[in-house]
Protein backbone atom coordinates (compact mmCIF):
# COMPACT_ATOMS: atom_id res chain seq x y z
CA UNK A 1 0.00 0.00 0.00
CA UNK A 2 1.41 3.42 -0.75
CA UNK A 3 1.55 6.20 1.74
CA UNK A 4 -1.71 8.24 2.14
CA UNK A 5 -1.65 12.41 0.70
CA UNK A 6 -2.71 14.77 3.61
CA UNK A 7 -6.20 14.69 2.09
CA UNK A 8 -6.24 10.92 2.12
CA UNK A 9 -5.64 11.45 5.89
CA UNK A 10 -7.70 13.85 6.64
CA UNK A 11 -10.67 12.14 4.48
CA UNK A 12 -10.23 8.99 6.42
CA UNK A 13 -10.15 11.18 10.04
CA UNK A 14 -13.57 12.87 8.84
CA UNK A 15 -15.19 10.28 8.52
CA UNK A 16 -14.71 8.64 12.38
CA UNK A 17 -15.18 12.37 13.06
CA UNK A 18 -18.83 12.42 11.47
CA UNK A 19 -19.87 8.84 12.71
CA UNK A 20 -19.29 10.03 15.98
CA UNK A 21 -21.11 13.39 15.63
CA UNK A 22 -23.67 11.41 13.87
CA UNK A 23 -23.91 9.19 17.43
CA UNK A 24 -24.55 12.32 19.43
CA UNK A 25 -26.65 14.23 17.57
CA UNK A 26 -28.94 12.32 14.88
CA UNK A 27 -29.74 13.26 11.40
CA UNK A 28 -33.16 14.07 12.16
CA UNK A 29 -32.27 16.15 14.96
CA UNK A 30 -29.91 18.40 12.44
CA UNK A 31 -32.59 18.72 10.37
CA UNK A 32 -35.04 20.19 12.66
CA UNK A 33 -32.28 22.58 13.40
CA UNK A 34 -31.13 23.45 9.71
CA UNK A 35 -34.76 24.56 9.27
CA UNK A 36 -35.15 26.42 12.03
CA UNK A 37 -31.80 28.71 11.31
CA UNK A 38 -31.26 32.30 10.26
CA UNK A 39 -32.71 32.15 6.46
CA UNK A 40 -29.74 31.37 4.40
CA UNK A 41 -27.57 34.81 2.53
CA UNK A 42 -27.13 34.30 -1.08
CA UNK A 43 -23.61 33.32 -1.56
CA UNK A 44 -23.41 32.74 -5.36
CA UNK A 45 -25.46 36.15 -6.55
CA UNK A 46 -23.73 38.16 -4.52
CA UNK A 47 -19.98 37.18 -6.19
CA UNK A 48 -21.58 37.13 -9.83
CA UNK A 49 -23.43 40.77 -9.15
CA UNK A 50 -19.75 42.06 -7.81
CA UNK A 51 -18.02 40.73 -10.84
CA UNK A 52 -20.22 41.68 -12.94
CA UNK A 53 -19.06 45.33 -12.63
CA UNK A 54 -15.55 43.78 -13.14
CA UNK A 55 -14.88 45.00 -9.63
CA UNK A 56 -13.09 41.72 -7.65
CA UNK A 57 -14.75 39.50 -5.59
CA UNK A 58 -13.28 38.18 -2.25
CA UNK A 59 -14.08 35.27 -0.54
CA UNK A 60 -11.76 36.55 2.54
CA UNK A 61 -10.99 33.05 4.83
CA UNK A 62 -10.44 32.50 8.29
CA UNK A 63 -8.08 30.08 9.25
CA UNK A 64 -6.08 29.40 11.99
CA UNK A 65 -4.09 26.84 11.19
CA UNK A 66 -3.37 24.43 8.26
CA UNK A 67 -1.61 21.14 7.82
CA UNK A 68 1.50 22.91 5.42
CA UNK A 69 2.00 26.19 7.41
CA UNK A 70 1.32 25.19 11.00
CA UNK A 71 -0.61 28.13 13.15
CA UNK A 72 -1.36 30.94 10.79
CA UNK A 73 -2.47 33.71 13.05
CA UNK A 74 -1.81 34.02 16.60
CA UNK A 75 -4.25 36.74 17.82
CA UNK A 76 -7.38 34.87 16.44
CA UNK A 77 -10.63 36.08 17.04
CA UNK A 78 -13.22 35.37 14.40
CA UNK A 79 -15.78 38.12 14.95
CA UNK A 80 -13.28 40.89 14.90
CA UNK A 81 -11.97 39.56 11.80
CA UNK A 82 -15.32 38.77 10.44
CA UNK A 83 -16.15 42.95 10.75
CA UNK A 84 -13.05 43.58 9.93
CA UNK A 85 -12.74 41.44 6.32
CA UNK A 86 -16.32 43.61 5.65
CA UNK A 87 -14.94 46.66 6.25
CA UNK A 88 -12.26 45.90 4.04
CA UNK A 89 -14.36 45.12 1.05
CA UNK A 90 -15.02 41.52 1.29
CA UNK A 91 -17.92 39.86 -0.43
CA UNK A 92 -18.48 36.45 1.05
CA UNK A 93 -16.56 34.68 4.14
CA UNK A 94 -15.37 31.64 4.43
CA UNK A 95 -14.55 29.98 7.52
CA UNK A 96 -12.45 26.70 8.10
CA UNK A 97 -14.47 24.36 10.57
CA UNK A 98 -12.20 21.17 10.55
CA UNK A 99 -10.51 21.00 14.08
CA UNK A 100 -7.64 18.19 13.84
CA UNK A 101 -5.69 19.35 10.67
CA UNK A 102 -6.93 23.32 10.75
CA UNK A 103 -7.67 24.09 13.95
CA UNK A 104 -10.78 25.35 13.48
CA UNK A 105 -14.30 25.05 15.05
CA UNK A 106 -17.92 25.30 14.26
CA UNK A 107 -18.24 28.28 16.51
CA UNK A 108 -15.58 30.40 14.57
CA UNK A 109 -18.21 30.12 11.83
CA UNK A 110 -21.34 31.47 14.10
CA UNK A 111 -19.42 34.11 15.50
CA UNK A 112 -18.42 35.46 12.25
CA UNK A 113 -21.63 35.19 10.62
CA UNK A 114 -23.24 36.44 13.58
CA UNK A 115 -20.60 39.65 13.51
CA UNK A 116 -21.29 40.55 9.97
CA UNK A 117 -24.11 40.46 7.29
CA UNK A 118 -21.56 38.52 4.27
CA UNK A 119 -22.47 35.67 3.03
CA UNK A 120 -20.19 32.74 4.53
CA UNK A 121 -18.74 29.23 3.57
CA UNK A 122 -18.06 26.59 5.59
CA UNK A 123 -14.81 25.23 4.77
CA UNK A 124 -14.61 21.80 5.34
CA UNK A 125 -14.13 18.11 3.79
CA UNK A 126 -17.54 17.46 2.71
CA UNK A 127 -18.00 13.36 2.66
CA UNK A 128 -21.59 13.05 4.34
CA UNK A 129 -24.80 14.69 3.54
CA UNK A 130 -25.06 14.57 7.35
CA UNK A 131 -22.73 17.23 7.04
CA UNK A 132 -24.23 19.59 4.44
CA UNK A 133 -27.88 19.85 6.66
CA UNK A 134 -25.27 20.51 10.14
CA UNK A 135 -23.81 23.31 7.63
CA UNK A 136 -27.16 24.52 7.50
CA UNK A 137 -27.85 24.32 11.23
CA UNK A 138 -24.81 26.27 11.97
CA UNK A 139 -25.48 29.11 9.71
CA UNK A 140 -23.71 28.45 6.55
CA UNK A 141 -24.95 30.06 3.36
CA UNK A 142 -22.46 27.75 0.67
CA UNK A 143 -20.81 24.46 1.27
CA UNK A 144 -17.73 23.55 -0.07
CA UNK A 145 -17.20 20.49 -2.31
CA UNK A 146 -13.82 18.68 -3.31
CA UNK A 147 -14.05 16.83 -6.15
CA UNK A 148 -10.78 15.13 -5.43
CA UNK A 149 -12.64 13.61 -2.08
CA UNK A 150 -15.58 12.43 -3.99
CA UNK A 151 -16.71 10.10 -6.04
CA UNK A 152 -19.46 11.10 -8.80
CA UNK A 153 -22.22 9.70 -6.89
CA UNK A 154 -21.30 11.46 -3.86
CA UNK A 155 -20.88 14.60 -5.36
CA UNK A 156 -24.45 14.50 -6.65
CA UNK A 157 -26.05 13.58 -3.35
CA UNK A 158 -24.19 16.29 -1.28
CA UNK A 159 -25.16 18.65 -3.84
CA UNK A 160 -28.94 17.37 -3.62
CA UNK A 161 -28.81 17.62 -0.30
CA UNK A 162 -27.32 20.90 -0.63
CA UNK A 163 -30.36 22.16 -2.73
CA UNK A 164 -33.03 20.89 -0.76
CA UNK A 165 -31.23 23.00 2.38
CA UNK A 166 -31.17 26.09 0.19
CA UNK A 167 -27.27 26.44 0.44
CA UNK A 168 -25.30 27.13 -2.44
CA UNK A 169 -22.48 25.09 -3.52
CA UNK A 170 -18.66 25.94 -4.59
CA UNK A 171 -17.22 22.94 -6.39
CA UNK A 172 -13.54 22.95 -6.30
CA UNK A 173 -11.44 21.24 -8.61
CA UNK A 174 -7.44 21.65 -9.07
CA UNK A 175 -7.50 19.29 -12.86
CA UNK A 176 -8.66 18.82 -16.15
CA UNK A 177 -10.09 15.57 -14.75
CA UNK A 178 -11.55 17.21 -12.12
CA UNK A 179 -13.02 19.98 -13.68
CA UNK A 180 -14.92 17.57 -16.39
CA UNK A 181 -16.66 15.94 -13.75
CA UNK A 182 -17.71 19.14 -11.57
CA UNK A 183 -19.17 20.22 -14.95
CA UNK A 184 -21.01 16.95 -15.47
CA UNK A 185 -22.46 16.61 -11.99
CA UNK A 186 -23.31 19.76 -10.83
CA UNK A 187 -25.04 22.94 -11.91
CA UNK A 188 -23.57 25.01 -9.38
CA UNK A 189 -22.47 28.71 -11.49
CA UNK A 190 -19.59 28.52 -8.78
CA UNK A 191 -16.43 26.75 -10.09
CA UNK A 192 -13.43 26.90 -7.48
CA UNK A 193 -10.10 26.73 -8.77
CA UNK A 194 -7.54 25.24 -6.05
CA UNK A 195 -3.95 26.27 -7.09
CA UNK A 196 -2.87 24.39 -4.04
CA UNK A 197 -2.62 20.52 -5.01
CA UNK A 198 -4.03 19.13 -1.63
CA UNK A 199 -2.58 16.00 -1.54
CA UNK A 200 0.98 17.30 -1.95
CA UNK A 201 0.65 21.21 -0.90
CA UNK A 202 2.50 22.37 -3.90
CA UNK A 203 0.95 25.62 -5.07
CA UNK A 204 1.23 27.13 -8.69
CA UNK A 205 -1.12 30.17 -10.21
CA UNK A 206 -0.63 28.44 -13.35
CA UNK A 207 -3.52 26.20 -12.21
CA UNK A 208 -6.23 28.87 -12.86
CA UNK A 209 -4.75 29.76 -15.90
CA UNK A 210 -4.67 26.30 -17.67
CA UNK A 211 -7.85 25.48 -16.99
CA UNK A 212 -9.49 29.24 -17.91
CA UNK A 213 -10.00 28.11 -21.36
CA UNK A 214 -11.90 25.03 -20.62
CA UNK A 215 -14.56 27.06 -18.16
CA UNK A 216 -17.82 27.84 -20.18
CA UNK A 217 -19.06 31.25 -19.59
CA UNK A 218 -22.07 30.73 -18.02
CA UNK A 219 -20.21 29.62 -14.61
CA UNK A 220 -18.24 31.76 -12.82
CA UNK A 221 -14.61 31.09 -11.97
CA UNK A 222 -12.53 31.39 -7.97
CA UNK A 223 -9.51 31.38 -8.17
CA UNK A 224 -8.51 29.54 -4.78
CA UNK A 225 -4.99 29.61 -2.13
CA UNK A 226 -1.81 31.23 -3.10
CA UNK A 227 -2.94 34.73 -3.74
CA UNK A 228 -0.10 36.70 -1.99
CA UNK A 229 0.38 40.07 -3.62
CA UNK A 230 -0.62 42.79 -5.82
CA UNK A 231 1.27 41.05 -8.98
CA UNK A 232 -0.90 38.10 -8.67
CA UNK A 233 -3.98 39.85 -8.42
CA UNK A 234 -3.19 41.60 -11.38
CA UNK A 235 -2.02 38.68 -13.24
CA UNK A 236 -5.66 37.10 -13.06
CA UNK A 237 -7.58 40.68 -13.32
CA UNK A 238 -6.02 40.31 -17.07
CA UNK A 239 -7.21 37.24 -17.54
CA UNK A 240 -10.94 37.82 -16.76
CA UNK A 241 -10.57 36.33 -13.33
CA UNK A 242 -12.50 38.30 -10.77
CA UNK A 243 -12.93 36.38 -7.95
CA UNK A 244 -10.98 35.20 -4.93
CA UNK A 245 -10.53 32.78 -1.83
CA UNK A 246 -7.82 34.25 -0.03
CA UNK A 247 -6.61 33.72 3.37
CA UNK A 248 -3.10 33.30 3.87
CA UNK A 249 -1.96 36.75 3.11
CA UNK A 250 -4.62 38.43 5.10
CA UNK A 251 -4.45 36.30 8.03
CA UNK A 252 -0.82 37.19 8.56
CA UNK A 253 -1.62 40.79 8.48
CA UNK A 254 -2.15 42.36 11.52
CA UNK A 255 -5.10 44.03 10.35
CA UNK A 256 -6.57 41.44 7.74
CA UNK A 257 -9.40 44.08 6.44
CA UNK A 258 -6.86 47.05 5.85
CA UNK A 259 -4.86 43.99 3.87
CA UNK A 260 -7.56 42.92 1.91
CA UNK A 261 -8.49 46.76 0.84
CA UNK A 262 -4.05 46.73 0.04
CA UNK A 263 -3.78 43.99 -1.89
CA UNK A 264 -7.45 44.29 -4.12
CA UNK A 265 -8.38 47.75 -3.86
CA UNK A 266 -5.35 49.85 -3.43
CA UNK A 267 -6.94 53.28 -5.57
CA UNK A 268 -8.88 53.66 -2.18
CA UNK A 269 -5.93 55.07 0.06
CA UNK A 270 -7.64 54.33 3.32
CA UNK A 271 -10.76 52.50 4.79
CA UNK A 272 -13.49 54.26 6.63
CA UNK A 273 -14.75 52.52 9.72
CA UNK A 274 -11.94 50.20 9.46
CA UNK A 275 -10.31 50.20 13.22
CA UNK A 276 -7.69 48.38 14.33
CA UNK A 277 -8.31 44.20 14.95
CA UNK A 278 -5.33 44.37 17.32
O1 LIG B 1 -4.46 30.63 2.46
P1 LIG B 1 -4.55 30.68 0.98
O2 LIG B 1 -3.33 30.16 0.27
O3 LIG B 1 -4.93 32.08 0.50
O4 LIG B 1 -5.76 29.71 0.53
C1 LIG B 1 -7.11 29.93 0.92
C2 LIG B 1 -7.98 28.74 0.51
O5 LIG B 1 -7.99 28.67 -0.89
C3 LIG B 1 -7.48 27.43 1.10
O6 LIG B 1 -7.51 27.55 2.49
C4 LIG B 1 -8.28 26.23 0.65
C5 LIG B 1 -8.80 26.01 -0.58
N1 LIG B 1 -9.45 24.83 -0.64
C6 LIG B 1 -9.39 24.25 0.55
C7 LIG B 1 -9.92 23.06 1.01
C8 LIG B 1 -9.75 22.70 2.30
C9 LIG B 1 -9.01 23.51 3.17
C10 LIG B 1 -8.47 24.72 2.75
C11 LIG B 1 -8.66 25.09 1.43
Amino acid sequence: MSIPTVLEKILARKAEEVAARRAVVSLAEVEREARAADAPRSFANALIERAKSKQPAVIAEIKKASPSKGVIRENFVPAEIAQSYQDGGATCLSILTDIDFFQGADRYLQEARSASSLPVIRKDFMIDPYQIVESRALGADCVLLIVSALTDAQMAELAATAKAFNLDVLAEVHDGDELERALNVLDTPLIGVNNRNLHTFEVSLETTLDLLPRIPRDRMVVTESGILNRADVELMEISEVYAFLVGEAFMRAENPGAELGRLFFPERKRFIGSPDVD
